[in-house]
């Protein structure tokens, strides 16, 4: 079998899984039983089943992608660029990191990561993925694309030539594709939602472009396939742990890569970030979940702690305890997650497939683009931060202090309630502002509750469901920053600054409606602020 899952510290209560095993849970997930959630997650569910045929039904891709980037490369087009946010990024991302494979992956509105990866358009290749293909974000990378593409000359042909989509059936992208003339369009299954979506043509197509050999990802996630409907296999038993730990009360799970070099097998890069959207969006609901949190290391901060259990994936065992060591190759791990999270779903009693409240965000961002951003005062400059507003948190807090930016923290910290966590929500330009994330790891060290770290606004794709659906226990970070060069979207009545600050304010919202404790700092200065946050926090 090509998953292994072995258990550090944690007993596991045995009626949790021999209700499972009574339930035959296992046989019937592997045979798609739209019931196995509850009648209310049942229509749902009966349409959300089709990632378990995925290591055989996507075989066909293999030579098929093969050949189109041996085609692309013979043009000289071998930089591949993904726009897709979300299910319809990490994975490619995690496949190309592991495999060394170069792949430029556009989740951000940021104006500066935009304009960065709008460059070498001369073997530039966009691969457009998104499953709705009604995502602003995507819609909005495939516009400046194309119109980046036309002012260096190339005519209207040349430049679909220069697209590859990946969408649904009948979506609106389907339909941008024909018009432009895409040069591939693959019509993804549309029983399979995006953050399950690893092994299909969402995983596989940027990957495969980007020059990954994808074929033995389906070998190792077939041969767990194989295994699926016997009880006690190791994805269920992954399940088990997950769903048991978390009703116990153990419902942070950190998660960490492999450290390089250790234990057998080949390390797999960036795991955490791919699980953390699995794992948030499809159990953060209904006032219940389990809430990732990627850590630097196996042994950074928070890795242990009273409502924590580690995670690592990849090849080693990790010494912390209570711990839990998934060993494995990259297509064994996609898959053997994806039923784990199903069978933690059932555990918790809620449909792992809908993420009901992403929407709010994205309603309130529709209505600040259309009518203003509130006008918000800060509460005080001090150096490059703003403070701006902050619900709750400050009361009392003196900001013309000289380490007034480390009372705000501090205060804020003190907001976090017991079994709660702190989310770091960063919407930035995450490789020019990269050390934005090292707030993570410093504001862990100075508590003992749980702390992420997301970047706007792919975050909003992944925890923020969780965010506003999952226990109403977090107190949030939201750090904006001054974007010195705005850039349009063509035939959109805002820039991507816009549409960026439109996101954060709208989540904003969304936060404050749960009266949840938020501290808003904006960075006037981005290198110079984040040096502030840091000092602050050392
Ligand atoms: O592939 P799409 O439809 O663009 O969606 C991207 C992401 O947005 C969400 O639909 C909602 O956040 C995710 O579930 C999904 O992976």
């Amino acid at each position: 079998m090509t998953l292994e899952v072995s258990v550090r510290g944690l007993d596991v209560p045995e009626d949790v899984r021999s209700r499972l095993t009574a339930d035959d849970v296992a046989a019937r997930l592997a045979r798609k039983d739209a019931t196995l959630w509850g009648p209310d997650a049942e229509s749902e569910a009966a349409i959300r089943l089709g990632w378990l045929d995925l290591p055989s039904s996507s075989r066909s891709l293999v030579e098929q992608l093969a050949e189109l980037r041996d085609e692309l490369r013979s043009e000289g087009l071998d930089r591949v660029v993904l726009c897709g946010m979300g299910g319809s990024s990490l994975a490619p991302e995690v496949i190309c990191r592991t495999a060394g494979v170069p792949l430029v992956v556009l989740d951000t509105t940021d104006p500066g990561q935009v304009a960065a990866a709008v460059t070498e358009l001369e073997r530039t290749v966009v691969v457009v993925s998104s499953k709705s293909g009604g995502t602003v974000e995507t819609d909005s990378h495939r516009r400046i694309f194309e119109s980046a593409f036309a002012a260096v000359g190339l005519d209207a042909s040349q430049v679909g030539a220069r697209f590859v989509v990946v969408t649904d059936p009948g979506s609106p992208l389907a339909d941008t594709a024909a018009a432009m003339g895409a040069r591939a369009v693959f019509l993804a299954d549309p029983t399979v939602g995006g953050r399950y979506s690893a092994l299909s043509a969402f995983g596989l197509v940027p990957s495969a472009l980007a020059g990954a050999d994808v074929g033995p990802m389906l070998d190792e996630a077939e041969e767990l396939a194989e295994h699926l409907a016997q009880a006690g296999n190791p994805a269920f038993e992954l399940g088990v742990v997950l769903g048991a730990a978390a009703v116990q009360g153990r419902d942070k799970l950190a998660l960490a890569d492999a450290e390089p070099g250790t234990g057998t097998g080949t390390a797999i890069e960036g795991f955490g970030d791919w699980a953390e959207q699995l794992v948030a969006e499809s159990t953060g609901k209904e006032g219940r979940g389990i809430l990732p949190v990627v850590l630097e290391s196996a042994t950074a901060a928070g890795s242990t702690g009273p409502d924590t259990l580690l995670a690592v994936a990849g090849t080693d065992t990790p010494a912390a305890s209570p711990s839990l060591a998934v060993r494995g190759p990259l297509g064994a791990q996609f898959l053997g997650w994806e039923y784990a999270t199903a069978v933690a779903g059932r555990v918790l009693g809620i449909n792992p497939f809908d993420q009901p409240n992403v929407t709010e965000s994205k309603e309130n961002t529709r209505a600040i683009l259309d009518s203003g951003l509130p006008d918000e005062q800060p509460a005080a400059t001090i150096g490059a931060v703003e403070v701006r507003g902050s619900s709750g948190v400050l009361d009392g807090v003196d900001l013309s202090a000289l380490d007034g930016v480390s009372l705000a923290l501090d205060a804020l910290l003190s907001a976090v309630p017991e079994q709660g966590y702190l989310a770091v929500m960063a919407y930035l330009d995450r490789f020019a502002d990269a050390r934005a994330a090292d707030l993570r790891s410093a504001l862990a060290a100075r508590t003992d509750r749980a702390v992420t770290f997301g970047w706007g606004p792919r975050f909003l794709h992944s925890t923020g469901q969780y965010h506003k659906g999952g226990p109403q226990t977090g107190a949030f970070l939201q750090i904006t920053g001054a974007v010195a060069d705005d850039l349009s979207i063509p035939d959109r009545p805002y820039t991507f600054g816009g549409l960026q600050a439109a996101q954060a304010g709208g989540d904003r919202k969304a936060l404050a409606d749960r009266k949840r404790p938020l501290l808003h700092l904006h960075l006037t200065d981005r290198t110079a602020g984040i040096g502030q946050l840091l000092a602050a926090l050392a």
